[in-house]
């Protein structure tokens, strides 16, 4: 476990026990000026745990996801934030460096043995096979996003940090990646928070979603429904109505599972 700035005790271990959360934050407050963005948040994910963090734009998600990720010193004093170490980021960018080809992108600051072949296996394993040489300038909007994948999970992370990674691709891409995405978590199995405004989004990937309110948690809420999950569910759609609510939309997203569905939420 590292301590991130907004921590006040750092476990000491003297043998690396395995990690009881990936994820635990206790009162942490992020203060602009006089401005509170952050109000005390408690949070705690467990090993393998798939959390989608949802909220109206300006409400604190990519301020608390910066801060979990250690990017943020600001919430430095304010109470615990405990992060497991071995953490990948995945940002809306896909951030690949564009002076190095694909594989040499995901295998970039690779530790352990042969990180080039393992660089080839992650691209495999996200459908890149064919492109490990090319650059990235020369790969679409959702094979980009397939790449900063595979360099994400190449590092087997115990916790997966997202921010809007699908948020700039197009609908059909999109679900594409959704069930990439789930495929990729079944097997490697790194606790995840995803950020999203996408409501149909995180509820089909995720097993717990929070909807942030103004620096705040106001929801958490349990999914438990079986993969493959369908949008015309009745408990899909009952879900959906609860975030939506809780986002202050009115009225109720049609149900379908096509690429035509309302998603914004911001
Ligand atoms: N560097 C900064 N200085 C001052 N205020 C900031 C700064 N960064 C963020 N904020 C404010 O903090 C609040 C939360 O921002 P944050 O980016 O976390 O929201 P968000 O929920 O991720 O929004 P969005 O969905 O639009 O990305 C916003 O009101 C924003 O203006």
């Amino acid at each position: 476990m590292a301590t991130h700035p907004g921590g006040l005790t750092a476990p000491q271990r003297p043998a690396p026990a395995p990690a009881s959360f990936a994820l635990r934050a206790e009162q942490v407050v992020r203060r602009y000026g006089d401005r509170v963005v952050l109000h005390g948040i408690d949070l705690t994910l467990e090993p393998g745990e798939f959390v989608a963090l949802l909220g109206r734009s300006g409400s604190g998600k990519s301020t608390f996801l910066r801060a979990v990720a250690g990017l943020d010193d600001g919430v430095a004093g304010s109470g615990v934030l405990d992060v497991t170490e071995r953490v990948s980021l995945s940002f809306q960018d896909s951030r690949l460096l564009p002076w190095a080809r694909v594989a040499d992108n995901v295998a970039l600051g690779l530790t352990g043995p042969d990180p080039r072949s393992r660089s080839l296996t992650a691209l495999a394993e996200v459908g890149l096979a064919g492109r490990t040489r090319a650059w990235p300038h020369e790969l679409s909007g959702g094979e980009q996003q397939r790449a900063a994948l595979a360099r994400a999970l190449v590092r087997e992370p115990e916790l997966l940090l997202a921010d809007e990674p699908f948020g700039a691709l197009d609908a059909l891409t999109r679900i594409k990646m959704h069930a990439l995405l789930r495929e990729l978590y079944e097997r490697h199995r790194p606790a995840v928070l995803l950020v999203t405004h996408d409501v149909d989004e995180a509820v089909e990937l995720a097993d717990r979603v929070l909807v942030l309110d103004e620096g705040r948690i106001a929801v958490d809420l349990a999914v438990e429904l079986r993969a493959p999950r369908s949008r015309r569910d009745p408990r899909f759609q009952n879900h959906r109505d609860t975030l939506l609510a809780a986002l202050g939309v009115a009225g109720q997203a049609p149900a379908s599972d096509g690429p035509d569905l309302p998603k914004e939420t911001r």
